[in-house]
């Protein structure tokens, strides 16, 4: 096993490495009777050890922060007033001190270190190496990353380094410019993140997603918030974008198709290729008729996080009072329909945007022209779900450009760019699929939903009957087998087709209003045509 020396990273009197942990070895440490508080993991029923996070059950992108240098000034889209993101700058002094409270709190204790890689793809996937002081943390990475071989490991290099020193708080953060006593930093120029004050594992999740975002679509590969599967031979890839909640996970675990992987993948000249190593699928509600493939996911070396327990280690997924962003995470292979050995399949033929819009106005599908599919994946139209993100409680209507604003390290441009390029390239088709609500005032249920997943990668929605739906000029089928007809046109399902008339065009104001904001050259300005119409 490779030596490690963590005194490299001004890590010092460091009393035991445990060097990528077993899974037995994991479960041992996170179950240990010696731990208290948010360390402490319970044996449930179904086998998993759960977790709670703590007072972050979700990420925090308000505390992301990115150090403005030489590198990073002219590449990174930061904030600013004419467009908000979540890219908030930080000076290198600031970097400095947050850098020192990590080593501080990481030094002379026991640490575990998770080498790992981010990527299948072996020409592009980054080495990351984790250095955490929580046992369920160096789990959930364990779950989530690429696990190198043997092998591999005794040659791994690191080339980004996550210190995950989530006990220390940042006291004097309004002197360094940042939003609160936790941080997300990362330093792309030497090629580290720092977290504190958060147990949260999205944010090493997330956080490395984002370098994917930022390196990636650099050297001409698409990089992309989707899940993806592909049929039972590997050649028929779909990728399905969304943002937190409108299905990828669900949608792309379909036990008709193999998975390609559920939230995070590149698309590059030799298809489309999984960033990660497992899933994360939200638990609320699971219902194991509905969803048996996740549900069969949650057992031993799979790690739940905020569930209710008893004190049998009983679950209780419909209890969502520790927060509605209870989670598994688990290793891919946890699924049995999965692509082996490496997760890649061929260029994706079709492109799925899901949109849970909270409105009750989009189509549950549309087919899209080449033209509304860029408008549309720029535009970025769902609703942002409960827990996720902190301080977000009720579906709330957002325009999140490419489906993952969080994430994106460049100009959304150059991603619809990117992707625009391979689907051209493969004529590919995309379709907006609302897996939110409609007139009924209800959520559009699974089971028309994956009717619907049915008919496109089936090819039967290309023969389907259309119409047209007002003011989007979304082309709808008005019939598709496995689909109740009476939802394919959203106007049909509420009681008097004036409030859809009203809803929409309030709607369509919004996108309008949204989108001026790519107005400002001629290709942006061209696609207006293809948004909808507000009279
Ligand atoms: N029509 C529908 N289509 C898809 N999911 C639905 C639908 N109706 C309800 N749901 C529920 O919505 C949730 C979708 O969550 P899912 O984990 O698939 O989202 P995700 O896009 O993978 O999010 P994240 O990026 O946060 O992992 C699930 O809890 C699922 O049961
Ligand atoms: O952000 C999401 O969509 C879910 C997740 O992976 C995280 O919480 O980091
Ligand atoms: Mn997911």
């Amino acid at each position: 096993m490779a030596n490690i020396d963590l005194t490299q990273y001004g890590i010092t009197g460091t009393t035991e490495i445990v060097h990528n942990p077993s899974y037995d070895e994991l479960f041992a440490a996170e179950t240990d009777a010696s731990l208290s508080g948010y360390e402490k993991g319970q044996i449930s029923e179904l086998g998993a050890v759960n977790v709670l996070t703590g007072i972050y059950t979700g990420r925090s992108p308000k505390d992301k922060f990115i150090v403005m240098d030489e590198n990073s000034k002219d590449t990174v889209w930061w904030t600013s007033a004419d467009y908000a993101n979540d890219n908030h700058p930080l000076s290198e002094d600031s970097w400095k001190v947050l850098k020192d409270l990590a080593k501080n709190e990481l030094s002379n204790k026991k640490l575990y270190v998770v080498d790992a890689f981010c990527g299948a793809n072996k020409d592009t996937r980054m080495s990351v190496r984790f250095i955490v002081e929580v046992a369920w943390q160096a789990h959930f990475v364990t779950n989530m990353f690429i696990q190198p071989t043997a092998e591999e490991l005794e040659n791994f290099k690191p080339d980004f380094v996550v210190y995950n020193a989530s006990k220390a708080k940042v006291s004097n953060y309004k002197e360094l410019g940042l939003n609160s006593e936790t941080a997300v930093a990362f330093n792309i120029t030497s090629r580290e993140q720092v977290i504190l004050n958060t147990w949260y594992g999205g944010e090493m999740k997330k956080g490395m997603f984002s370098m994917m975002n930022y390196y990636l679509p650099l050297k001409g590969i698409a990089s992309m918030h989707c899940s993806a599967n592909t049929d039972m031979n590997g050649e028929n890839t779909a990728i399905f974008f969304g943002l937190s909640g409108t299905g990828k996970t669900t949608l792309s675990t379909d036990p008709k198709r193999l998975l390609i992987g559920d939230d995070e993948h590149g698309w590059d000249d030799n298809g489309v290729f999984n960033y990660e190593g497992g899933c994360y699928a939200k638990v609320i509600n699971l219902d194991k008729e509905s969803e048996p493939d996740i549900y069969n996911a949650i057992r031993r070396d799979a790690l739940l996080e905020n569930v209710t327990l008893d004190e049998n280690g009983k679950i209780d997924f419909n209890d969502g009072s520790k927060t509605e962003n209870t989670r598994v995470s688990y290793p891919i292979d946890h699924i049995e329909n999965i692509v082996k050995p490496i997760s890649h399949g061929p260029a994706a033929e079709n492109v799925i945007f899901l949109s849970a819009d909270a409105f009750g106005v989009l189509p549950p599908v549309s087919i899209l022209t080449p033209e509304q599919t860029q408008y549309y994946f720029l535009s970025g139209f769902t609703a942002k779900l409960a827990g996720t993100e902190r301080g977000i409680t009720e579906p709330t209507p957002t325009f999140s450009a490419c489906f993952g604003q969080a994430f994106l390290e460049l100009h959304p441009t150059k991603y619809a760019e990117e992707l625009v390029k391979r689907m051209e390239k493969n004529g590919s088709k995309a379709y907006l699929v609302n897996t939110g609500w409609n007139g009924t005032g209800k959520r559009i249920s699974i089971k028309d939903t994956r009717g619907i997943i049915d008919g496109i990668l089936s090819g039967a929605i290309k023969n389907a009957p259309t119409k047209k739906i007002p003011y989007f000029d979304f082309e709808v089928p008005t019939e598709l087998e496995g689909v109740d007809t009476k939802i394919l046109d959203p106007r049909d399902t509420y009681a008097n087709v004036a409030d859809w008339e009203i809803k929409a065009k309030d709607l369509a104001s919004r996108f309008a209003k949204n989108f001026k904001k790519y107005e400002t050259n001629e290709a942006g300005k061209a696609l207006v045509a293809a948004g909808p119409k507000v009279d």
